[in-house]
């Protein structure tokens, strides 16, 4: 049979890997789909032509993305150009013209996904986008396939390779913030925009992604509570660590009947967990079933090969479903597209946490006894307290707590509250914490 003919827009970082993949397991990737799979048109703003293996192999390479949607050789449109515009009107354009469609731009599916696989329904054509969530590690197929059975109960995920670089680093060998992010940017791992990655706008995309395959609701990205890294200090690291903990960066949803929590933050994790040891760019998910309990889901979340490992992977889905037909098919979101309910997303200040709280107070007697009644007075106990040594001619000492699960509107009420009193110095610094067992 003839290959299957793909255009292939953007050849940077992962369209350059998909390339290399692609000509390097040709005959096995043949040989798994029933037929050959080959770029027959690229186009890319600008590329490196010496660092992409195989690219030989193209026959027409150009910089005009929408000549490649109109060709009427290609039936698979693999878009890897990112962004809003005119990734959007590119895609919506293939599906138009009755193409497949492959990408790994999780904004745009965060943010279009409704519209766009609405369109790819209405054209009888499928969607592809494993690469987009989780890099390399198949988590599109397992909640839409592997895990058909079960009724999913909350996900848990490092999801954002470069924030993950970035902790760990600044951890491990005390590097400075922007020296790491300035090396994730050189390995290709950071978005064009890199505070999606650090102040968690990539992993909220992902996250929506991942909660609407887990609940059958449709992608609701404008009501995920965002929160970076950005202002996760050293001493939180070191105070973590010696009660126990790491601090991780985390997109959680979670069902319950109250709606979906949709949330990313950083989040102090008890160090025993495996998820709490995933470190460098790796990304882990885990995903508690009904059924199957517990499952953990590990591998590279970016980089050329590992990103392209998902889009090729997609190519050869689509490839094999070609024939078939697109009712039969695996629905774009997991559920069947009428199924989807209405489950409401819950507001951060509905959403319970237990929490590490740092704060400076004056080290008098009386003090410490406010701040427990107030907490008291929110209905939040507390589970740990230390004092710390003050800092070299500092008038005040820090004090760490931990404290029991507690709604975070309560919790606003108490931080209020604290920051008030003139015993205490500055800002309450609050992160979320999760024991992940249940
Ligand atoms: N870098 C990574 O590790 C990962 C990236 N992604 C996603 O993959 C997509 C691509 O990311 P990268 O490869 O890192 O980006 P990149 O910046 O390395 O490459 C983008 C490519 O698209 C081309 N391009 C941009 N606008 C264009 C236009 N209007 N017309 C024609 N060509 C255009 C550029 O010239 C370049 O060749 C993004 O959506 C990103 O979020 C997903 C997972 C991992
Ligand atoms: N910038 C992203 C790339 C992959 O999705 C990340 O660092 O995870
Ligand atoms: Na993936």
């Amino acid at each position: 049979m003839e290959p299957v003919k793909v255009g292939l827009l953007g050849l940077g970082t992962v369209g350059g890997g998909t390339v290399t993949v692609l000509s390097r397991n040709a005959a096995e990737i043949a040989r798994r789909a029933g037929r050959g799979i080959e770029i027959s048109h690229a186009a890319a703003r600008d590329y490196d032509p010496e660092h992409i293996e195989g690219l030989e192999a193209i026959t027409r390479i150009g910089s005009d993305a929408f000549a490649v949607v109109e060709d009427p050789e290609v039936r698979i449109v693999v878009e890897l150009i990112g962004g809003y515009s005119p990734a959007l009107e590119l895609v919506l354009k293939a599906i138009e013209n009755g193409k497949h469609v492959v990408t790994a731009n999780k904004a745009l599916i965060a943010r279009h996904g409704n519209e766009i696989f609405a369109a790819a329904r209405e054209r009888g054509v499928m969607v592809g986008f494993e690469a987009a969530v989780a890099g390399g590690i198949p988590i599109i197929k397992a909640l839409r396939e592997g895990l058909a059975a079960n009724h999913i109960e909350w996900i848990a995920g490092i999801i954002n390779g470069t924030g993950n670089f970035i902790l760990t680093e600044m951890r491990d060998k005390g590097r400075d913030f922007a020296d790491v992010l300035a090396e994730a940017q050189a390995l290709g791992y950071a978005e064009a925009d890199p505070t999606f990655d650090v102040e968690g706008i990539d992993a909220a995309h992902k996250l929506t992604i991942l909660s609407s395959l887990a609940f059958g609701v449709p992608l609701q990205f404008e009501r995920c509570f965002t929160e970076g890294i950005s202002k996760v200090g050293a001493l939180d690291v070191a105070y973590a660590a010696e009660l126990g903990y790491r601090i991780k960066h985390l997109g959680i949803t979670r069902r319950s009947e109250d709606g979906i929590e949709l949330r990313v933050h950083p989040t102090l994790i008890p160090e025993r967990r495996l998820i709490a040891n995933v470190d460098g760019v790796m990304n882990a998910v885990l995903v508690k079933g009904d059924a199957v309990g517990p499952t953990l889901y590990y591998g590279a979340g970016a980089g050329a090969l590992p990103t392209a490992s998902a889009v090729v992977a997609d190519l050869v889905d689509v490839t094999r479903a070609l024939t078939t037909d697109p009712n039969n098919r695996v629905p774009h979101l997991a559920f069947q597209p009428d199924e989807l309910a209405d489950t409401p997303v819950m507001p951060m200040e509905a959403v319970q946490t237990a929490y590490y709280l740092r704060l400076a107070a004056l080290d008098q007697p009386g003090v410490m006894a406010r701040i427990a009644s107030i907490l008291g007075e929110q209905g939040i106990s507390i589970e740990a307290i230390k004092q710390k040594e003050p800092e070299e001619g500092q008038t005040h000492v820090p004090l760490v707590m931990l404290t029991h699960r507690v709604v975070e509107r309560q919790m606003n009420e108490a931080i209020a509250r604290i920051e008030a009193l003139d015993s205490v110095q500055g800002e309450v610094t609050r992160i979320r914490m999760e024991t992940l067992s249940g």
